[in-house]
């Protein structure tokens, strides 16, 4: 069945705002527009799907509501501004959802709620219990105190990071553009709409340069990080215009609007979603063509294919398998830390013990912990 074909059977759906479409070019909340997106997301429940709202937008409704022009510059204020306006957006989501008889239930998350497993099952869980109630889960990252490390970034990655916990069927972006470009329209008047991308090359992700306007963060590079992250999470993914009336019907009606990202396959486990997409990365290998060949066959991943590592882990620890063109091709758990694998890499596993004291395992990464991204 094509994506399109699958859209109008999606049943849980994460819809993902950006502040591009929830402000005007003001700065200031675009009242018209939330109220008739979030009149067609109850209308969509009533038809019997479940909405999950991942909303940008805290940080412009802040800088409305103190009056300031731009973004303040330093950490600290960022996040009060953040934490400011996301009162100020619930207020409305609230007001406006109760006037469609619809509930809403705020999660602010941050990276750490899905990197460590126990906080990946209790935000999974909370998911599930506000849609089983009939509510709509409406996300943001927890802006006021996720700094750094513990921060996801943007709210592309968050959705698809959303859409790969509760195991959605489709992933809708809405931004201030109609799709990806074959280049960046505003620079590049001549550019295209592309309608399909099967598959994320390094030509598809070379079309997409950053944010349209000072509102917005990580512009169309971010959307196709999440692409990445919900085509190989088994979600169909489909940036469209959130100012076009009536586009998430036309899109879950199966309509060819925006550009479409086909899932890859069916849903991942649980566990080797969370393996693939909640795990913080801790090294890289690189590994040959043969290998490559061998893991999209479902081999485990031995050290005779590796040729070269790059970072320090223990053992137990996710990393990327790359090709040698830099291409993402899996992550997957280690079985040995960083220092001991540098000495087995090219090798065979006969020799492993002459290689590595103690060294028991037969494959560097096992099949069962590996999840392929391409
Ligand atoms: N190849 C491309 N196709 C479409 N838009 C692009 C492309 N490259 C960069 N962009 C920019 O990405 C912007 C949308 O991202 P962003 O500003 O982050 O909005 P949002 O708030 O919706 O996330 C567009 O307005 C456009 O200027
Ligand atoms: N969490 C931030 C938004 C971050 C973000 O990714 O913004 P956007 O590119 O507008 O979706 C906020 O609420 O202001």
């Amino acid at each position: 069945m094509d994506a399109r074909q699958r859209l109008k059977e999606a049943r849980r759906v994460v819809v993902k705002v950006g502040t591009s479409t929830l402000a005007h070019e003001t700065g200031m909340l675009n009242l018209y527009r939330i109220d008739h997106l979030l009149r067609e997301l109850a209308d969509l429940m009533n038809e019997g799907r479940e909405i999950i709202l991942v909303s940008s937008g805290a940080i412009a409704a802040g800088l409305s509501k103190l009056g300031l022009a731009k973004k303040p510059d330093s950490i600290p204020e960022k996040q009060a501004v953040a934490a400011i306006g996301q009162g100020v957006l619930m207020h409305i989501y609230e007001k406006f959802f109760a006037e469609y008889g619809k509930t809403i239930g705020q999660v602010l998350l941050t990276k750490e709620n899905a990197v460590r497993h126990h906080q990946y099952r209790h935000s999974r869980d909370a998911l599930l219990a506000l849609l089983a109630m009939g509510a709509v889960p409406v996300i943001n990252e927890n802006d006021a105190v996720a700094v750094d490390e513990i921060k996801i970034g943007d709210n592309d990655n968050l959705s698809a990071m959303v859409a790969t916990l509760v195991d959605a069927d489709a992933l809708i972006i809405l931004s201030d553009i109609e799709g990806l470009y074959t280049a960046n329209p505003a620079t590049h008047p001549e550019a295209e709409l592309i309608h399909e991308i099967p598959e994320i090359t390094p030509e598809v992700i070379e079309m997409a340069g950053g944010a349209g306007s000072s509102l917005g963060t990580g512009g169309m590079a971010t959307k196709l990080q999440a692409a990445q992250v919900a085509m190989s999470a088994g979600v169909n993914m489909v940036i469209a215009s959130g100012s076009e009336e009536g586009v998430l019907r036309r899109i879950l009606q199966g309509e060819a609007v925006g550009t479409v990202f086909p899932a890859r396959e069916s849903h991942l486990r649980v566990r080797k979603s969370w393996l693939a997409f909640g795990k913080r990365l801790q090294g890289d290998l690189v590994v040959d063509a043969g290998c490559v060949k061998a893991l999209e066959g479902g081999s485990s991943l031995l050290a005779a294919g590796i040729k070269e590592l790059d970072g320090d882990f223990e053992a137990g620890s996710t990393v990327r398998v790359l090709a040698e063109d830099n291409r993402e091709i899996a992550r997957g758990i280690v079985n040995y830390k960083s220092e001991d694998l540098r000495k087995l890499i090219g090798h065979r596993t006969e020799e492993f013990e002459h290689l590595v004291a103690g060294a028991a395992y037969e494959e560097v990464i096992h099949r069962d912990n590996l999840v392929l991204m391409v």
